[in-house]
């Protein structure tokens, strides 16, 4: 790739995922601290939306489009349906008014805010302006606003993930993670990091987190900048930290991470892999591509996810992640060790029984092993 290729996609990319994460770091303490229902929703699918998932799809699209070009293509999660219905408008005056909220604090995250406030149809525009389909061919960006809502509801772990797309493969991947803790022994507690924190007699410095990782394909490696603390965004990429996998190779030495809910995840089927491989450490259950984040940061080695049959995998839930992780070194592939596939639409179709991602291709070869020698007897 030459020098400076998505330099400017990448700028804008990683301010906008700050200034998400400030929106979603609002809302979920209101959330958590029960001054505010956050008007959490339930889907068709019964997994639930809030207002933070809206506002922050409205904000990634109506950024984007002022920065960058015009018509941009976007394939994002959430839609209008829920927030247009009749008896939703607390919902969709909550989902406005924080989307101005935060498109006015822009300045601080170096961006523009737009001259005055949005109108409510303006906001439902930049929400349904993100239903491209993806494929094969041109640019698109992919967008999971607010990935592990359910975490993000608990007062847990979730992410703001942004990828962009060029021809069915992923060039640049942004992981906000608001929760993200410095000590990665943090990662490992139940719900609800703040009721947790004022539990502990651990000091304030030890529970300091949030940052945003990226990565360009290409690129020169994955990056890590803390979130904003005080008035404005640190400079960047001065203030961004280069992060690597983990050097460990033995089985016995290595941390596995997979979904919190047995639902997304068929749990006993990677326990018995892990037994399979020689893995002792108890899995670590996170919300979220924060899996992925963990992985990159060299804070756990295999992340596992075997959905259950029928189940189809969506591109926002991994893009992200992905690049990230490979280009801090690891390796990321469906069971049968093939590449994920991104160019298909808005689905990883064809994708081969389930997900693993590994820090090196010695404990990745190991688990696609496993996997071949236990699936049959799976019953998955
Ligand atoms: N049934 C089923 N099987 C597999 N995967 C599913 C399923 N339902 C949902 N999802 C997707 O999982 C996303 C959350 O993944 P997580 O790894 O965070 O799951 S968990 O909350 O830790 O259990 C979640 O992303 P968000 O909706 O953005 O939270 C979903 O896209
Ligand atoms: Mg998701
Ligand atoms: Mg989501
Ligand atoms: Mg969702």
């Amino acid at each position: 790739m030459e020098e400076g290729k998505y330099a400017k996609e990448l700028d804008v990319a990683v301010r906008v995922v700050h200034m998400a994460c400030s929106l979603c770091q609002r809302v979920q303490q209101k959330l958590v601290s029960s001054s505010d229902d956050g008007h959490v929703k339930s889907k068709d699918d019964d997994s639930p939306v809030t207002v933070a998932d809206w506002s922050v799809q409205a904000t990634v699209s109506l950024m984007l489009s002022e920065t960058l070009v015009e018509n941009l293509s976007i394939v994002a999660e959430e839609d209008v349906q829920t927030l247009t219905k009749a008896d939703s408008e607390g919902l969709l005056a909550a989902v406005v008014n924080t989307v101005n909220e935060c498109l006015a604090e822009a300045p601080k995250f170096g961006l523009q805010s737009p001259p005055g406030a949005l109108g409510t149809s303006q906001i439902l525009e930049a929400i349904s302006r993100c239903s491209s389909n993806g494929g094969p061919a041109g640019r698109y960006w992919v967008l999971d606003p607010v990935d592990g809502t359910l975490g993000f509801v608990r007062g847990d772990q979730y992410a703001v993930a942004l990828a962009l797309i060029e021809d069915g493969k992923v060039v640049l991947g942004v992981l906000g993670c608001p929760n993200y803790p410095l000590k990665k022994e943090l990662l490992n507690y139940p719900q609800n990091y703040n009721q947790t924190k004022s539990k502990t007699s651990l000091s304030t410095a030890t529970w300091e987190k949030g940052c945003v990782m990226y990565a360009r394909r290409d690129g020169g490696g994955a990056w890590m900048q803390p979130l904003i603390h005080g008035d404005r965004m640190l400079e960047w990429p001065n203030s961004a930290t280069q992060i690597w996998v983990s050097p460990i190779v033995d089985p016995a030495l290595a941390t596995v991470c997979e979904p919190v809910e047995r639902a997304n995840s068929n749990h006993s089927f990677t326990s018995g892999l892990a037994e399979t491989v020689g893995l002792r450490t108890q899995p670590m259950r996170v919300h979220s591509m924060v899996k992925y984040a963990a992985i990159a940061r060299g804070d756990a080695e295999i992340f596992m996810k075997f959905a259950r049959a029928g189940y189809k995998e969506k591109i926002w839930d991994h893009a992200a992640g992905v690049i990230i992780i490979e280009e801090a070194g690891g390796v990321v592939t469906d069971a049968g060790g093939r590449p994920l596939d991104f160019s298909r639409g808005v689905f990883l179709e064809n994708l081969d029984r389930g997900i693993i991602a590994c820090s090196n291709a010695i404990l990745h070869e190991k688990i696609v092993d496993a996997v071949y020698a236990s699936w049959d007897s799976s019953n998955l």
